[in-house]
């Protein structure tokens, strides 16, 4: 139906884009606020290796964004634009999601490319922060995938509408609508494909659209020129019962395509898509889109559908809190350009020209020259330069508008911090899980030492769950984060980045220590032989301030409350002894790890006209403090690992059998298409080398996903070999 004129037309249209983006890319330039209305802020989450980064170069390639493809693990060498450190190309995985902007339908997409590994969670979350739609990217053969389950619950913790991109149709064993069925048992999303493949494996063709009801074949060398002709008699059964499928999937959402479904009658293209897009952005609905990134076949489609079917920023709710008021009052942003400017600063990037925050703009105009307050530290920064991110490249901008995201220079700041021009704002805080493992790490070279200590600080800024200590009795240096590649990665990145060798020693894990029973203290520090005499008495008790620790929602901090009543206790001493308080809570009597979930209720004191003190309150507390500790349950916690191992049913015993050595308790399993996925709690002190296990005993084709969960106390025989192992250390710190 369209043959030559049509694949003119989409050759052409291609070119036009191409020059679209060039001539909106000068105007940007100049006039950088856009219309939040022809906005889209995109992210793109996945399983590791699902295609991502490959995708997204495909993106770019089409929008005009880049004029050559380039694979990740290519054999030019050159790597994908996407990827643009120096690891993630000879890794082939994504560690820094980067963002980009592109055109697409003169629509302006900024895309943020986010990591599938599970250690690099909070760059996801960090992204999902700051976008109105993501698309979900599957693989066609292995389904939904350990990874594909936490991605989606954080998609679902930010209300991220998406589309699904069911990717490598190509892939020996692909079966979109295997993937299909397991989105809506697994993810419990009702979705439905709004395309089906002309074949797949080596047999793909193209794609068949199901609300057109055409076939869409991508000719020319990298599949540049969209074709639509009639579908192929061979398809023409397929697609009217998948069509079918939508229809009456999108009748039990919309009534007016309902009737029109029952009578049989004709539904309208627009009626359909409006169905879509509402349902979509309303979270009832995820349209499914399929291809192959890697054989060029199905991407425009998607891009159209990210126009479609995605929110603009103007569809989505943002609030603010207002810190002016004790309660912290939430207040609504307005994407009004003339509004006061309101922007969250949700990524950090080191490069050669200095310090590059990635902000999302939520309210007014971010200008250059402008004064801007960081809510968090009060500080005032002059914004001097600003620009927008192609992969790791930049264009200077002047402006930038509300639901646009950019990039700003030289300006000091932690990521999650909130920017504005006066007022008292501030965004909802990005969720950052604790730490829970370390290591210690020094330099090869001891003259490195200023250079290492400046790079890990480096690090730590970009990266709110990296954390680096110093134990102050050694000066060793601790490393801590979310797990073993985690840290790994940045001890790699000091190395070739910073040109530091390092020295890592064996990984820890990140204990924590709670008081489990209320106990009743009556405390008396007394000193009253020779020189000035020391007289504290206090009285209170000492309870856990939670519930149960182990809810992974549970509030873990320590709270201390004055309850005194009368004038047994003057007032001068009340914040020696709050202070005393949370003081131990940083390091704990058993192990050395800080305190969590203990509260430290004061009811009484006694003073001495003349040797009481603020020292000997704070010395009766630090008393008071250890006895309250062995007599009220103090307990050591450990973190818990989400753990999911996928492998083939073959291997189920062997795999049960390995979790439980571990101190694994299993909380789900199933068997799907040949298949075994097991869920298990474990404790993460015995997870280090799982992996190494996990490859030797399936033939590497088994997979593993962890997740911290919650701390948990530690097994009673597990106990004093912990408390020997820190008196050991104590020892040593004191011998060195
Ligand atoms: N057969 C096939 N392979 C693909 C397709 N898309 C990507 N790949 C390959 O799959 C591997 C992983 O692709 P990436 O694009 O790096 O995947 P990713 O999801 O970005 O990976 P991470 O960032 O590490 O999570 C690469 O070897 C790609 O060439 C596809 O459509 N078909």
């Amino acid at each position: 139906m369209f043959s030559l004129g049509a694949r003119l037309t989409a050759k052409s249209a291609f070119r036009a884009n191409q020059a679209t983006m060039a001539s909106i890319g000068v105007l940007l330039r100049r006039f950088s606020v856009v219309n939040p209305a022809i906005m889209r802020n995109i992210g793109i989450s996945a399983h590791i290796d699902s295609g991502k980064t490959t995708f997204t170069e495909r993106v770019l390639f089409y929008t005009g964004r880049i004029n050559a493809i380039h694979e990740v693990r290519g054999s030019d060498n050159v790597g994908a634009t996407m990827d643009s450190m120096e690891l993630e190309r000879e890794k082939g995985i994504t560690i820094q999601s980067a963002a980009t902007h592109t055109v697409w339908d003169n629509h302006h997409v900024n895309i943020i490319d986010t990591p599938g590994h599970v250690d690099f969670t909070i760059e996801v979350e960090r992204a999902l922060r700051v976008l109105d739609g993501g698309v979900l990217l599957l693989c066609a053969a292995s389904g939904v995938q350990p990874q594909t389950l936490t991605v989606d619950k954080q998609m679902k913790r930010y209300d991220v509408p998406r589309i699904i991109f069911i990717n490598k149709l190509d892939r020996m064993g692909a079966d979109p609508f295997k993937c299909i069925k397991q989105v809506r048992d697994r993810l419990n999303i009702n979705c439905a494909a709004v395309q089906i493949p002309m074949g797949t494996e080596n047999g793909l063709k193209g794609i068949i659209d199901l609300i057109e009801m055409e076939a869409v074949y991508f000719d020319g060398d990298n599949g540049e020129s969209v074709r639509r002709e009639s579908i192929p008699d061979s398809f023409k059964e397929e697609a009217d019962d998948k069509r079918e499928e939508l229809i009456s999937c999108l009748a039990e959402l919309n009534e007016e395509i309902e009737e029109l479904y029952l009578m049989e009658e004709e539904i309208p293209k627009d009626l359909i898509n409006s169905c879509i897009r509402e349902n979509t952005i309303n979270l009832k609905f995820a349209p499914v889109f399929m291809g192959s990134a890697y054989k060029n076949t199905g991407i425009q489609l998607a891009l159209d559908g990210v126009v479609k079917y995605l929110p603009d920023p103007t569809e989505v709710v943002n609030q603010a809190l207002d810190i002016s008021t004790p309660e912290e009052k939430k207040v609504a942003l307005e994407i009004d350009p003339k509004k006061p400017f309101v922007g969250l600063a949700f990524k950090l990037e080191e490069n050669q020209f200095g310090q590059l925050t990635y902000l999302r703009v939520y309210q007014g105009t971010l200008k250059k020259g402008q004064f801007l307050y960081n809510s968090a530290t009060g500080e005032k920064i002059k914004l001097s330069r600003m620009v927008r991110m192609h992969s790791n490249e930049m264009e200077d901008i002047s402006e930038a508008g509300p639901g646009d995201i950019c990039a700003m220079f030289g300006v000091e700041c932690a990521s999650g911090e909130t920017f504005t021009t006066g007022s008292k704002l501030a965004m909802t805080s990005i969720h950052v899980p604790d730490p829970v493992m370390s290591l210690t790490i020094k330099p090869k070279d001891r003259n490195d030492l200023t250079k290492f200590l400046n790079a890990l600080r480096r690090f730590e800024r970009e990266d709110p769950t990296f954390v680096v200590a110093q134990n102050p009795e050694s000066e060793e240096i601790i490393i801590s984060g979310m797990g073993e590649l985690h840290l790994f990665i940045y001890a790699e990145r000091l190395r070739r980045e910073y040109d530091i060798p390092v020295v890592v020693g064996n990984p820890t894990v990140n204990y924590r220590e709670t008081v489990t029973e209320k106990y009743e203290f009556t405390y008396l520090h007394k000193k009253q032989s020779g020189g000035a005499g020391q007289y504290a008495k206090i009285m209170g008790y000492v309870e856990p301030n939670t519930e149960d620790i182990t809810d992974p929602e549970a509030d873990t901090s320590n709270l201390f409350i004055d309850a005194t009543k009368g004038n047994n206790l003057p007032n001068e001493y009340i914040p020696a002894i709050e202070k005393a308080f949370y003081e131990c809570c940083k390091k704990g009597p058993l192990t050395g790890y800080p305190v969590i979930g203990m509260k430290f209720v004061l009811t009484d004191g006694q003073v001495h006209v003349v040797d009481s003190s603020q020292m000997a309150f704070a010395l009766a507390t630090q008393g008071a403090f250890r006895e309250s500790y062995s007599s009220g349950g103090g307990k050591i916690l450990e973190p818990i690992m989400d753990v999911q191992v996928t492998v083939d049913a073959d291997y189920q015993q062997g795999i049960m059998g390995g979790l439980m050595k571990r101190r694994g308790t299993m909380t789900d399993t199933k068997s799907q298409d040949g298949m075994f996925i097991v869920n298990a709690d474990v404790p993460l002190a015995t997870m280090f080398g799982y992996a190494t296990e996990l490859r030797g005993m399936t033939q590497g084709l088994g997979e593993f996903s962890m997740e911290y969960k919650n701390h948990a106390p530690v097994e009673e025989y597990e106990i004093q070999d912990i408390i020997e192992a820190y008196k050991k250390k104590q020892q040593e710190e004191s011998d060195f």
